[in-house]
């Protein structure tokens, strides 16, 4: 689905250029979803910024490759990736007022994401965007729709944030620790949605995230990240059960024992 070769990326300072990421290269296979972790720092957000070519001005793939729908999106031109992005990679950020437009109703957002890729009428608008905001599980679809970013709890902003990257169906989710930014209390919640979304399109997820439990009870794979580099990568039971890397080591012993639910449960067939 999304296969990730030799990138390698640079921040330019006004006397040379500062490698942040070198050499990452793994996979995201069909109807499988992958944990992207390391510590801060390490460069997870520099690599899917550099996929989806959003990085700042100063930043530059110098090398490698991202071949998705057999398209590499570091050479694809603008357009290209506007359309790739939202209709076959839907991106969910961590920030979800900052992915949210605060002047415009979340109707109109609904409107132009749809817009984007298709055309429809008004009402057809509304009454996807009611569909997808139910979904989701947005309490009074009706009146969040009339209204605006800053009048939703971080969670509720999420939801519509995740039902915008859903709309066209996207074969592959980057999420970009969608909830880092969020309440302790709905944090879980919101990954059971991503969970569920995922699971029931048969769609690939790219998860970003710092913690080794999201990992194992979400992900299949897991891609362990260091200083710009990748250190390990396979079968989160694998990966998880006989860490290979010191590093891995490392942040595994620094995590109190949990319930490895999902790569438990793949290691003993439960
Ligand atoms: N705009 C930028 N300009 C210069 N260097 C940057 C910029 N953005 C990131 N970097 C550098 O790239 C490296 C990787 O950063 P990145 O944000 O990808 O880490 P991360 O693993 O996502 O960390 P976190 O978990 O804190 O989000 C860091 O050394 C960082 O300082």
């Amino acid at each position: 689905m999304l296969t990730v070769s030799g990138l390698t990326t640079e921040f330019r300072t006004r006397v040379s250029g500062v490698r942040a990421i070198e050499d990452i290269s793994f996979d995201v296979p069909q109807g499988v979803a992958v944990g992207l972790v390391g510590e801060t720092g390490s460069g997870k957000s520099v690599t899917i910024r550099s996929i989806l070519g959003l990085l700042p001005a100063t930043g530059k793939v110098i090398g490698g490759s991202a071949e998705f729908d057999g398209v590499d999106l570091i050479r694809a031109n603008r357009s290209q990736l506007r359309s790739i992005r939202g209709r076959r990679i839907g991106f969910v950020a961590q920030n979800p007022f900052g992915s949210l437009n605060p002047i415009l109703s979340i109707e109109k957002q609904f409107a132009n994401v749809i817009r984007a890729h298709r055309t429809m009428s008004k009402a057809d608008v509304r009454a996807v965007a009611l569909e997808r905001l139910e979904s989701v599980q947005v309490r009074g679809p009706e009146r969040v729709l009339r209204g605006y970013a800053h009048e939703l709890s971080g969670g509720m902003a999420q939801r519509v944030v995740i039902a915008l990257a859903m709309l066209h169906d996207p074969p592959l989710v980057i999420a970009d620790e969608p909830t880092t930014a969020l309440d302790v209390t709905v944090q879980r919640q919101i990954l059971d949605l991503i969970d569920g979304q995922i699971s029931a399109g048969n769609r690939s997820l790219l998860l970003v995230t710092h913690d080794l439990g999201v990992v194992a009870q979400y992900c299949q794979r897991v891609v362990v990240m260091k200083s710009g580099s990748v250190v390990e990568t396979g079968a989160v039971a694998d990966v998880f059960g006989d860490p290979r890397h010191p590093y891995t080591k490392q942040l595994l012993a620094a995590v109190p024992p949990a319930p490895w639910s999902r790569a438990a449960k793949e290691v003993t067939g439960a």
